[in-house]
Parts: structure tokens; sequence; C-alpha cells
């Protein structure tokens, strides 16, 4: 389904196998890091339904964004994707049939379903096997309350056909949405193009993401959306027009918590260029919860340095707004002085793997003490030895064995490869900040 776009298809077989590489001492680097994921996501749907053309200035392109590119492109949206640089969109009107390839992203497989929904004619979609497991439920319930026809040919999962009548009528409808903030936003970003708008009401266990919420809403106004998000748990989009624009997008921070992880485990000092003075993004966060675990952090014009003291401590935490977070803080709680506590992930059960079981299973099997609960992980650190590490296809486990082995000799990822879901270059990125001479230096000064 996917084009044949390295950074999309993920043929079975293209795993790589990696030994994570071992610091010889403190790193000191400067890490330029690729475009956040989640807001080239959202520029990229928005600009799809807006009225005039958008460009997008230092996208990331990566397999997840390929994808929602490649969606919207099979929608009939001219999307423009050559310039490594800008990407411009121009919006057309939608159709199908067509079929989406969703590879394993929440982002793709919760925002394109509403935009099909104005599309004329059959949207299919469907995805990597993983995919074909995460929450899709509460958005197709929501979705035909809202007037969109679907074929739900995977139950309440992937795989679906939305078909598509040219238009939305929208208005009022509730949502439980707290297996993924991303259900709320996905209706959010086509919701200003349905007839009536939309209010979105949710109701249930609270809605992880916070900050991911407030992205949406705050990325809608800049194209002049009007929206409403002053009730708790209520977004009220008005009918309109969206305008086009110039979206600058800002450095993946989520994806720099590896490597600010690495200046804590080494006792060195690592910069991030770029990282913005205000942002909604979550990976903001890391500044406070490395702080708490160790790390000193500064904000200059050069960017985020954050130093190493030589201490890694535990962290108690409730990551329920920062949630993608999660393998790399753990992680560094395998490899700290004192116990965690990371509360409020029950919703990390549904994204790329399981990431509750996944993380217990692969640190428990380097030697660290973990136990696993509904919504939590404690973490008791042990002296660790390398081994091999399961990375279940997600970006986020090969960070966090990348950090893992920077302090333990040995550490061999079943995979690397899916690093590419959000960064093709991390282990490029990675081998040079550790100072690795074989690898592509691009993106990383000593
Ligand atoms: O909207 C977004 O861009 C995202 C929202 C969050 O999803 P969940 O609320 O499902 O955790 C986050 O974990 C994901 O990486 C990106
Ligand atoms: C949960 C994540 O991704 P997705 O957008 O696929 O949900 C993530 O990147 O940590």
């Amino acid at each position: 389904m996917a084009d044949s776009n390295p950074a999309v298809t993920r043929p079975s077989g293209s795993e790589r196998p990696w030994t994570a590489p071992t610091a010889a001492g403190p790193v000191a680097a400067t890490v330029r890091l690729p475009g956040s994921k989640s807001m080239t996501a959202r520029a990229l749907v928005l600009a799809a339904v807006s009225a005039g053309s958008s460009t997008l200035r230092a996208p990331l392109r990566a397999r997840d964004t390929m994808l929602m590119a490649a969606g919207l492109q099979a929608m009939g949206a001219t999307v423009s994707t050559g310039d490594d640089d800008l990407w411009v969109v121009r919006p057309r009107p939608m159709h199908g049939p067509a079929k989406a390839d969703v590879g394993l992203a929440g982002t793709v497989m919760r925002f394109l379903p509403p935009v099909a929904g104005l599309a004329e004619g059959p949207v299919t979609f469907d995805g990597d096997p993983r995919a074909r497991q995460r929450p899709m439920a509460p958005l197709i319930d929501a979705l035909r309350r809202l007037g969109v026809e679907i074929e739900a040919t995977g139950g309440g999962n992937l795989p679906l056909t939305v078909r598509g009548a040219g238009r939305v009528t929208g208005g009022e409808v509730t949502i439980d949405a707290s297996s993924s903030s991303q259900l709320i936003s996905g209706l959010l970003l086509a919701g200003a193009a349905f007839d009536r708008g939309l209010v979105v009401r949710h109701v249930g266990p609270p809605v992880p993401s916070a900050p991911h919420l407030e992205m949406t809403v705050q990325m809608l106004r800049a194209v002049g959306a009007g929206i409403d998000d002053s009730t708790p748990d209520v977004w009220a989009v008005q009918p309109g027009r969206l305008a086009g624009r110039a979206w600058d997008i800002e450095p993946d921070l989520s994806g720099a918590a590896p490597f600010l992880a690495a200046a804590l485990v080494t006792g060195g000092a690592v910069t991030v260029p770029g990282w913005p003075s205000s942002t909604t993004q979550a990976g903001d966060r890391l500044r406070e919860l490395l702080s708490a675990m160790g790390g000193q952090p500064g904000l200059s014009t050069r960017g985020l340095t954050m130093r190493g003291t030589g201490a890694v401590h535990g962290l108690d935490a409730d990551l329920s707004e920062v949630g993608e977070l999660t393998p790399v803080l753990a992680a560094l709680a395998a490899v700290a002085d004192s116990p965690s506590r990371l509360r409020g992930i029950g919703h990390l059960r549904g994204h790329e793997t399981d990431r509750i079981s996944a993380l217990a299973r692969e640190l428990g099997s380097l030697g660290a003490d973990v136990t696993e609960r509904p919504d939590a992980l404690e973490i008791r650190p042990r002296p660790l030895t390398g081994g091999r590490f399961e990375t279940y296809d997600d970006h986020r486990m090969a960070h966090a064995a990348a950090v893992i082995g920077l302090a333990v000799p040995g550490v061999e990822l079943t995979d690397v490869a899916c690093t590419a879901k959000t960064m093709p270059e991390f282990p490029a990125l990675w081998s040079a900040m550790v100072g690795e001479k074989t690898g592509d230096q691009r993106g990383v000064e000593r």
C-alpha cells in the first residue's frame, strides 16, 4: 500500500540488529534533531483541509509523517515532499476510492479517518499487524454519530473503510478518549470543515497527553479556527474555512529524550539547538523530569544544554501527560541510585507495543528489579548485564536500550531500524554523539 520510499515501507525482514555503543567517557555533543512528529502531522492535516496552500519548514521526514503525506495524497491533496527543508501542501477536493497505509502511526490512524469523512468515495485504512490492535473503536463510534458511514471490517479496530459523502454533518458527540488523546485530536483537526462544526465531550477516565491536545488547539487557532476549550473535557470547533499558512516545525523534543539522558548517564553535556522558549510539545517537560533525576538543564539562545552531574536519581512521577517519555525515563531509572515509580501510564499498553509489559520484561532481562502494575512501573535498580533487548517495532524501546547501553556493555537490540518511525537518522546520530568514528557525523558536533 505504501510507496517505495524507504522512510515509509517497513517490509518484514528489514530489522537491523544493533549493539548499542558504550560510552568511553562523558559525552560532549551538540545534536541537531529532526522536526517534531506531532507538529508535522498536524500541519499536514490542517493544510489539506484548509482553503489555500501551506508550507512546512523543517518538517520531519520519517515513516510516520511520510505515511501521513501519502494518505492525504491518496485522497487527492498535493503534498510535495521533495525538498527536505520545505514541504508544500495544496488542498484539493478529497475523494476516494483510496487506500491509506497507517503503518504503526497513531497519528495517521486517528487523524485521517475524520478527513476521509469529508472525501467523496471509499477510503480504506490498514497498517502493520500491531496497528490492528491499537484503540480505534471510540473514534469509529464518534464518527458514525457525526454522520459518517464506516465499514468496520476489523470490528472496532483496523482495517476499516470510511465511505465519505463529501461532507460531514458534525454537531455534538461524546467519546471516551481515555485510551488516547489522538481520538480527540483527530476529530478536532477535521471538525471546522463539518457542516455544523463540532463539539467533543470526553466522558470516562482522564484523557492522557494534555500537551498534545493543547498543541491541537493552538495549531487550529493558528489557521483561524474558532475553538473553545474553556470547559474541562469539552472542545467546541466552529464551522468555517481554515487558512493555509507557513509552518515552522520545531525540533522533536520527545525525540531529544535519549540524547539528553545520555548526558546524565555519562556525566557529560548534550546541547539540542533550536529548543523553543515556549512550546506545547510534551518533550519540554524533560527539563524538569531530568532535573529531578540529577541533570542540570540550561536554556539559552544556543538551545537546551543538559549537563550530567555524575549521579542519576530515581523518579516518582505521574507521566500521564507525557507518556511517550516513559521508555527513556524507565531506562534511566534502571541505572539510577534509588528506586523509581512511573505512574499514570495505563494508556501505554495501547502504544506501538504494550510499553509497560515490554519495559518490565526487557529491563528485567538485563537484571533490573521491575514490578509491572496495571498503570505503572516500579523500578528498583540492580547491577545490569548486557544481553538481548527486544524492541517490539517500537522506536522508543530502541531509545531506551541505547541509553542503557551507554553504561552497560553488550546491550544487543533485536532491531534498531524501528527508529525510522520518527527518526531514521537515530543510529547515526547516536553513534556520532558517543564518538564512534565509523558513523555518519552529520547533525552532531563534538
Ligand atoms: O497527538 C499526538 O501527536 C500524540 C499524542 C500522544 O498519544 P496518546 O495520547 O495516545 O498517548 C503521544 O503519545 C503520541 O506520541 C503523539
Ligand atoms: C505513542 C507514540 O506514537 P503514535 O503517534 O504512533 O501513537 C510515540 O511516538 O511514542
